[in-house]
């Protein structure tokens, strides 16, 4: 095994052995629907033309309310930033494990460095994968521990702005909540966060792998960056469907939060990962979300949710990941 591997199989093969094996999701991505997302052509908000800027806005929020999901492309990221941070990647998660865990010697949500869930109590719960979360506060810190370029703050600048952009469309279109008013001063750098994916090849034999289990965003909105690899599936109509990667796109996902305050409007969708026997992938996520005290509360009534702070949010999701090994979220808060 390479030396920038974590021990993903040592771990994988141990919760094999556990008698209390909970239902496993399958994984088989044989038989799946493999289906083009709503794809969202930016480049009309900024031509000038109030007819096409206002048919774009229409298709980002239909896309929120029918799949959570979109691709957008004249998202006005350059091809060559992309490119770098592939790169930066690369050389980020090429480091000896040990230099990487060091970052987070207990594998805890608290570290930047993250491998598998140590939570997991079975193979359902487990993730092929490692990752960097670091919030945006913490990014120039981040790459000068770890020799990075000014790419990976360049981008999270970029792509800071790219979502705040879609966030105030989505927000304007609840009527009575407005971006500007209701979260500037939220959600502000110091509160997002970027997270760096890798998925390594996993063993064959272990068919029951995931490289990301199943879960919703703790976030407003998502941006995601993914290679070409291909694995990212989303739960539609209770069916996984595959979101074939597009070289010229990013991926827009709605979050618990959003879900939230627009009381059900736009929907924050299961995803997953599956892991891949041959190749290994990267994406990287760029998380909006607001400050710790901010109070998430439904913009029209009744409300399906309860008001509760991110703090709150954050706590409970921790408290159900280390008690049962998955994340609940949103359903914990039903009124
Ligand atoms: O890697 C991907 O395609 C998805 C990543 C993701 O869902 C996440 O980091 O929350
Ligand atoms: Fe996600």
């Amino acid at each position: 095994m390479e030396e920038y591997e974590p021990p993903l199989s040592q771990v994988f093969r141990n919760l094999s052995q556990r008698k209390t094996q909970i239902e496993e999701e399958p994984t088989d991505v044989f038989g799946l629907q493999c289906c083009q997302l709503p794809l969202v052509d930016l480049g009309r908000l900024s031509s000038g033309h109030p007819v096409w800027r206002k048919e774009c806005e229409k298709e980002i929020i239909e896309a929120a309310k029918e799949w959570g999901f979109f691709q957008v492309v004249n998202h006005g990221i350059c091809k060559e930033m992309l490119v770098n941070l592939q790169q930066e990647q690369v050389k980020l998660f090429r480091q000896p494990f040990h230099q990487k865990a060091n970052q987070n010697p207990s594998n805890s949500p608290s570290g930047f460095y993250r491998w598998g869930n140590l939570a997991a109590t079975s193979r359902a719960q487990f993730s092929w994968s490692e990752a960097f979360h670091i919030p945006v506060s913490s990014v120039s810190d981040f790459r000068t521990l770890n020799h990075l370029s000014s790419t990976v703050e360049e981008y999270t600048e970029v792509v800071s702005k790219l979502t705040t952009k879609i966030a105030e469309i989505l927000a304007d279109n609840m009527g009575i909540c407005s971006y500007k008013t209701f979260l500037e001063d939220k959600v502000v750098p110091s509160s997002c966060y970027l997270r760096m994916n890798r998925y390594p090849p996993c063993p064959k034999s272990y068919s029951k792998a995931c490289g990301l289990v199943s879960h919703t965003d703790t976030s407003y909105l998502t941006v995601l960056h993914q290679d070409k690899i291909g694995g990212l599936q989303l739960m539609k109509d209770g069916a996984w469907i595959c979101v074939n990667p597009n070289p010229d796109a990013l991926v827009v996902n709605i979050g618990d939060l959003f879900e939230a305050w627009s009381n059900g409007l736009y929907k924050s969708v299961r995803h997953r990962v599956v892991a891949n026997g041959e190749f290994e992938r990267f994406s990287v996520a760029y998380f909006s979300c607001p400050t710790r005290d901010t109070v998430v509360s439904s913009c029209s009534q009744p409300s399906i949710y309860r008001d509760f702070s991110f703090e709150e949010f954050k706590q409970q999701i921790q408290l159900d990941v280390k008690s049962t090994g998955n994340k609940i979220g949103l359903p914990r808060f039903l009124r």
